[in-house]
């Protein structure tokens, strides 16, 4: 502990041993499920919340959004249980998640019982979240939060505002979240939510009346103890900033540990907005050395250019990487000799500016993923790298930038061409280590300056970096299996200890 600080750990801050602050509720689900409905009345719209607990049939993005019509949920009991077949799993990012869990499940020694947990989400949550317009009209808009597995403690994770947002895919991300924070050794669980909604299309004010509906439709299920938000895409550091006011609003006192990410001036951490991008590029650095390379003479691409492609492109290219082309949806900025990264404007400074740059060749957004590089950062979103376009892929090294950006059919492809490729529960884990640094801050009602925040993320990036890297080379692996091999031993232990609720 840093001298001042507040002891809220036990004696263990930066360990497992916070349990005065884990949820005491049991860890797994009762058996059944518990479907509850709130209905209420709003500015004479009839709303309903639905809190789905276990058995639910993930409904696909709803056709009627925007319509108003989010009444169409089933419960079923059609749980995504492991029905997926090894050899011939679907590209979402859920298919993608228990593919993933079965890979790593040949090489560990985990209850076999435990594995099938993990492979559903203790809970999720899907709300209507009604918007008025500038112009006074009302739009519904369908929200979910999956909260995956919280074993190790509170569920953590982003919030997601894009149109694609779907149930599946926040539970996709939730397990995710779980073995991020486990390969990060973090007293956190794992959780994923989102709107469906693209946040171009909606005013400032617009943006703020939706999340702050959003977080009131979510009170009964967060909390600092309970389930911390973050941003992920298309959210950042003021939606945080209203999430957190939201809550605290509704709580009747300031309770800015609800969620992270926020501006540091009212409770978040200085250097948690470039952590992801900034863990991208330590492991990219660690990778090099490993490979005893000399990062100065290695050249890297970056897909997308927001929060983590970036920070991360930023980071690289100060530390002598050449970084030769990074990409928006618009398209891909290319010079061989390598880009100024610091006035390439990102998503944050000016959206879907990058081919703005005129200091480069211009190419179609996706021909950046087959250029000739040493290594490529996919930082966008999911799904790129795929059976279609594994075997076009030129660079020597994949370090995963965005969260799930590989299918399991390209990770089987890249692992028969000898292409290493650094899973992203490793990689982008710096997003939520700071978070971690940032809800301790909030706890201890202390400030950390970024020389502290910059030192232990370092560390806690080494030591992960480590634990991997032993797993790899005493068991032969692809590096992803290595860090899912250890996530797993480390869930399973602490779901071995705690036990089932009676
Ligand atoms: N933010 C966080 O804390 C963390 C995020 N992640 C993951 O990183 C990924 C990116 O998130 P984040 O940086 O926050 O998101 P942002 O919204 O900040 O940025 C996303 C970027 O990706 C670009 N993009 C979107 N689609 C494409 C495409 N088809 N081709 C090229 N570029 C594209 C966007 O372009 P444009 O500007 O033109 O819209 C934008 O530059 C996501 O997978 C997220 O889950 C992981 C860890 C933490
Ligand atoms: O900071 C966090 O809590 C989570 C960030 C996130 O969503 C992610 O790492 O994917």
């Amino acid at each position: 502990m840093y001298p001042g600080d507040v002891d809220f750990s036990n004696g263990h801050e930066g360990t497992l041993g916070k349990r005065s602050l884990i949820n005491p509720r049991p860890p797994f689900p009762h058996p059944g499920y518990i479907s509850t409905m709130f209905a209420a009345k709003f500015m004479g719209v009839t709303l309903c919340r639905k809190v789905i607990e276990k058995k639910l049939s993930y409904p696909t993005n709803p056709s009627s959004q925007g319509e108003g019509d989010t009444s169409q949920i089933m419960v079923t009991d059609t749980t995504p249980n492991g029905d997926e077949s090894i050899d011939d799993p679907d590209d979402s990012a859920l298919g993608t998640a228990l593919h993933q869990i079965d890979r790593a499940a040949q090489h560990v020694d985990v209850d076999e019982g435990v594995l099938e947990l993990m492979k559903n989400p203790t809970r999720v949550v899907e709300v209507t979240v009604p918007v008025e317009r500038d112009d006074g009209s009302i739009e519904t808009f369908t929200g979910y939060r999956a909260q995956h597995d919280d074993v190790r403690g509170p569920y953590k994770g982003g919030i997601r505002y894009h149109p694609e947002v779907t149930a599946e895919e926040a539970v996709g991300l939730s397990m995710w979240m779980t073995w991020k924070c486990a390969v990060m050794d973090l007293p956190f669980g794992g959780a994923k939510g989102g709107v469906v909604v693209d946040p171009n299309d909606l005013s400032r004010k617009e943006n703020e009346r939706l999340t702050r509906r959003f977080t009131e439709e979510l009170r009964d299920v967060i909390g600092p103890t309970i389930d911390i938000a973050a941003p992920d895409m298309g959210t950042g550091p003021q939606t945080m900033a209203w999430m957190m006011d939201a809550f605290s609003m509704q709580q009747g006192e300031t309770i800015p540990g609800v969620v992270t990410g926020k501006p540091p001036i009212v409770g978040g951490s200085v250097g948690r907005e470039e952590a992801p991008g900034h863990s991208v590029a330590i492991i990219t650095r660690e990778f090099i050395d490993y490979q005893d390379r000399d990062l100065k003479d290695t050249t890297v691409a970056v897909q997308g250019y927001g929060s983590v492609g970036a920070n991360a492109a930023r980071a690289l290219d100060k530390w002598g990487a050449d970084v030769v082309a990074v990409s928006d949806v618009k398209g891909t900025v290319y010079n061989p000799e390598g880009l100024d990264t610091q006035t390439i404007p990102s998503y944050d400074e000016q959206p879907n500016a990058v081919t703005t740059y005129e200091e480069g060749e211009i190419l179609d957004a996706d021909e950046l993923l087959e250029l000739d590089v040493d290594v490529l950062i996919p930082a966008a979103i999911g799904g790129v790298l795929t059976e279609d376009n594994a075997d076009d892929i030129q660079a020597d090294i994949i370090v995963e930038g965005a969260n799930g950006p590989t299918t399991s059919g390209a990770d089987e492809i890249f692992a028969e061409r000898d292409i290493p490729l650094v899973p992203d529960i490793l990689a982008n884990a710096g997003g939520v280590t700071v978070s971690y640094f940032e809800w301790l801050q909030d706890i201890n009602r202390r400030k950390w300056d970024l020389e502290r925040v910059n030192e232990e993320l370092e560390e806690f990036m080494l030591s992960a970096w480590n634990d991997v890297r032993e797993i790899y080379e005493e068991r032969e692996l692809t590096w992803r299996e290595a860090a899912y091999v250890l996530a797993l031993e480390r869930v399973g232990e602490a779901k071995a200890y705690r036990g089932l609720w009676p």
